[in-house]
């Protein structure tokens, strides 16, 4: 407890309910014992205030919470634990900073030097003052003690001898001590300040930089990647860089100056009692270290078993339709209380972990001080050291070892902001293969709109070994309704892909009006060529109007209307109170699937595309939803190179030519009259959707010609 006593007169800091006036009133009455030696004096201050401090001090909660902060620093925390759990206010930096965790699996990954300094380099010069100011309040904190020790010595010299004035003999001691106490306040104010905003404008330029290059990145990037993972680098990886590279900086400065300084201060003081604190801390530390170490392990471990409850419960409440339509509720109950159970069984081990080492560390640090107390004692009473010395020697050691203590607890932080760091920096330095501008654009008077896919082969980047296109070759004649059809995971989806330029193909080409689309600029490809709508339209939760002018962003509102108009929305939209300012809610959850898909087409429409890709657009509908959007289609197809995925033959019989796709080729190509005449795979994937078999048991019969002849025609 002497330990809490020193760091509150260290930091002036108030005990919760005991103020700082008071327990030096306590120890001043103390001190009036009748032999007026100054070690007695000391040693009677310091029980009657352990005494009251015990009372007073907040103790740890007889069964640990793990609030978020507690979690994230139990692993690292345990060097000092005594101080962070039962006296916060006195590290506040420390404890502002917790950020939550989450596991990670340890990729291994390099620490980007070279882009942290790029984002470092703009506030240089303010790092450099905050890196002076923090090294001021060290030097501060250093003759602290000292003083400390020598106010101590008048206070110890009055009660001996009772004479002269001790408010005259103290008044310039502690005026000093009340000004470096003011002083070092002001640098400590002034450093944390100018961390934070250095901190939060480096968060917020990191955050900037990873979020555009991740937009940035190939779709395959995306197919390999999970949402959740990405925007965690976002978050939480960038809090906690932030948060490392504050606390490095503020407390790994103060702490390396206060060991430095006191230890001066110290082999000054006593030369002895400094080589005593020399062979002790340092063992006691490392013991501390090794179970330091294995109680991480626990903790990581209980914040993984943490992230599977977690994940169970999201997936129960993110997909609640499904559960409630299967009845599901009690099953995944159950799953969450056994994950649960599980939590609690770690946590509770974590606990009793952590429970005998404040239990031990209590004792060893207390120890120390009875120590230092007992040979200091000796020292004092052999005269030679004075008791005021002792005293400043008490302090100046708690500094050590609180400065010590925090340095171990940032070494662990260190690792974590820079595997944090990696993995920002990771993503920010991958350049994508496709980019996103660049590149010819044909001009608007030559652009028609044929389409050809010349022995194109492919497989995806993340299933290299697979092939989904075998050289395929197609062509979509400017101005007409191409319909693709075939089993489920032929590659129809994937053609359309390879169209919108989202991967380019392994082998072969494919054109528009004779240009590869390699040498094109994909954004002008995207956003003025190619309209896509697909079987699950995707809608921001933003106003109807937001949503199609997402297709245009210069669209006036004449334009927004006329789209809607064609996409047969107009009507709802003007039904609903707030029209066309009406929010649709997270992805649309606030429409019907016909409304949201004429919204869908709306969009795509407002660009007027030469080439639109209709990939499944109805197959979600109801007959009535289906008809209307249907309408909407017919409407929108015309005149324009239209490529149309359809799992429902009824609903392409009218285009000019019917691809039918097995094998990740084309297997025979026509007109709905011509396929039916050929009797061939079509004829049969018509008997088997008349039967409602399922397309995917469909194996392709005989090959009636060479896929290569099935081109459909201009
Ligand atoms: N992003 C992806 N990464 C890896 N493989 C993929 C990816 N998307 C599709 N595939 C695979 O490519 C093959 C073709 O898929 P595609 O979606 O193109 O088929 P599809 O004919 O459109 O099927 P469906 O009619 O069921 O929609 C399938 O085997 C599928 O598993």
């Amino acid at each position: 407890m002497l330990v809490h006593l020193f760091r509150v007169r260290i930091l002036g800091g108030p005990v919760r309910g005991w103020s700082l006036h008071s327990l030096r009133f306590q120890a001043f009455s103390a001190a009036r014992s009748p032999n007026g030696r100054s070690s007695s004096f000391l040693l009677q201050a310091v029980a009657q205030l352990r005494s009251h401090l015990q009372a007073h001090l907040p103790r740890a909660p007889p069964t640990p919470r793990w609030s978020p902060s507690t979690r994230y620093w139990v692993g690292g925390i345990l060097m000092v634990p005594a101080v962070l759990r039962q006296c916060p206010h006195l590290c506040p930096v420390v404890l502002c900073e917790a950020e939550v965790s989450p596991p990670h699996p340890a990729p291994e990954l390099h620490f980007n030097w070279k882009l942290f300094l790029h984002f470092l380099c703009p506030h240089i010069l303010v790092l450099g003052a905050a890196i002076v100011l923090a090294l001021g309040a060290a030097l501060v904190n250093v003759q602290i003690p000292l003083l400390l020790g020598q106010l101590v010595e008048i206070v110890a010299k009055y009660t001996r001898d009772h004479m002269g004035s001790f408010m005259s003999e103290s008044r310039s001691l502690s005026t000093q001590l009340l000004i470096l106490y003011g002083v070092q306040g002001l640098l400590t104010f002034g450093y944390l300040v100018l961390l934070s905003h250095i901190g939060e404008r480096m968060a917020v330029d990191m955050r900037k930089a990873l979020f555009s290059s991740l937009l940035r990145q190939d779709i395959a990037f995306f197919d390999a990647k999970k949402t959740g993972q990405l925007v965690s680098r976002l978050t939480t990886d960038v809090q906690e860089f932030k948060s490392s590279f504050k606390l490095v900086i503020s407390q790994g400065l103060r702490s390396c100056t206060q060991v430095a300084g006191c230890l001066v201060s110290l082999s000054m003081l006593s030369p002895r009692l400094t080589l005593f604190l020399a062979i002790a801390t340092p063992a006691l530390m490392g013991v501390g270290t090794l179970m330091g170490s294995g109680l991480r392990k626990l903790s990581r471990q209980c914040q993984e078993q943490i992230a599977r409850a977690t994940g169970v419960a999201d997936e129960a409440l993110g997909n609640v339709r499904t559960v409630r339509a299967f009845s599901m509720e009690e099953r995944e109950e159950e799953r969450y209380r056994a994950e649960l159970e599980s939590c609690r069984c770690k946590a509770e081990e974590l606990g009793r972990g952590i429970a005998l080492f404040q239990g031990l560390s209590n004792i060893a640090f207390n120890c120390m001080v009875l120590g230092t107390l007992f040979i200091g004692g000796s020292l004092v009473a052999g005269q030679q050291l004075r008791g005021g010395d002792l005293m400043s020697f008490l302090v100046a050691s708690q500094t050590v070892q609180r400065s010590m203590a925090s340095l171990s607890v940032l070494f662990g932080q260190v690792v974590r902001g820079l595997s944090a760091g990696a993995r920002v920096f990771e993503y920010m330095a991958l350049s994508p293969c496709i980019p996103l501008k660049g590149g010819y654009c044909i001009p608007s008077k030559h652009l028609r709109g044929s389409i050809t896919f010349q022995n194109v082969s492919f497989s995806y980047p993340c299933r290299p070994g697979f092939e989904v296109l075998k050289d395929f070759t197609l062509t979509l004649p400017p101005g007409k309704i191409v319909a693709l059809v075939g089993q489920s995971g032929g590659g129809k989806t994937t053609v359309a892909s390879l169209l919108e330029r989202f991967y380019d193909p392994t082998a072969g080409k494919v054109t528009l009006d004779g240009h590869d689309l390699r040498t094109l600029d994909p954004s002008w490809l995207r956003g003025q060529v190619i309209g896509f709508i697909s079987q699950e339209p995707v809608l921001f939760g933003t106003t109807i109007m937001e949503n199609i002018r997402f297709g245009k962003l210069e669209a006036s509102d004449e334009e927004v209307y006329k789209a809607a108009q064609e996409a047969n929305a107009h009507e709802f939209i003007s039904s609903f109170p707030e029209g066309y300012s009406t929010v649709v809610g997270e992805r649309g959850t606030t429409l019907s699937g016909g409304q949201k898909q004429r919204l869908a087409i709306a969009r795509a429409l407002i660009k007027q595309p030469t080439v639109l890709i209709l990939d499944e657009a109805t197959s979600a509908l109801d007959a009535e939803s289906e008809r209307v959007v249907q309408e909407a289609l017919d409407r929108a197809s015309a005149g324009r190179t239209v490529l149309v995925i359809a799992h429902r033959l009824s609903t392409v019989r009218a285009a000019h030519c019917i691809v039918v796709m097995a094998n990740g080729q084309v297997w025979e190509a026509g007109t709905h009259e011509e396929l039916l005449k050929k009797g061939g795979l079509y004829t049969e994937l018509i008997r088997r959707q008349a039967l409602d078999a399922p397309l995917t048991s469909a194996p392709p019969p005989e090959k009636l010609e060479d896929p290569r002849s099935c081109q459909c025609r201009a």
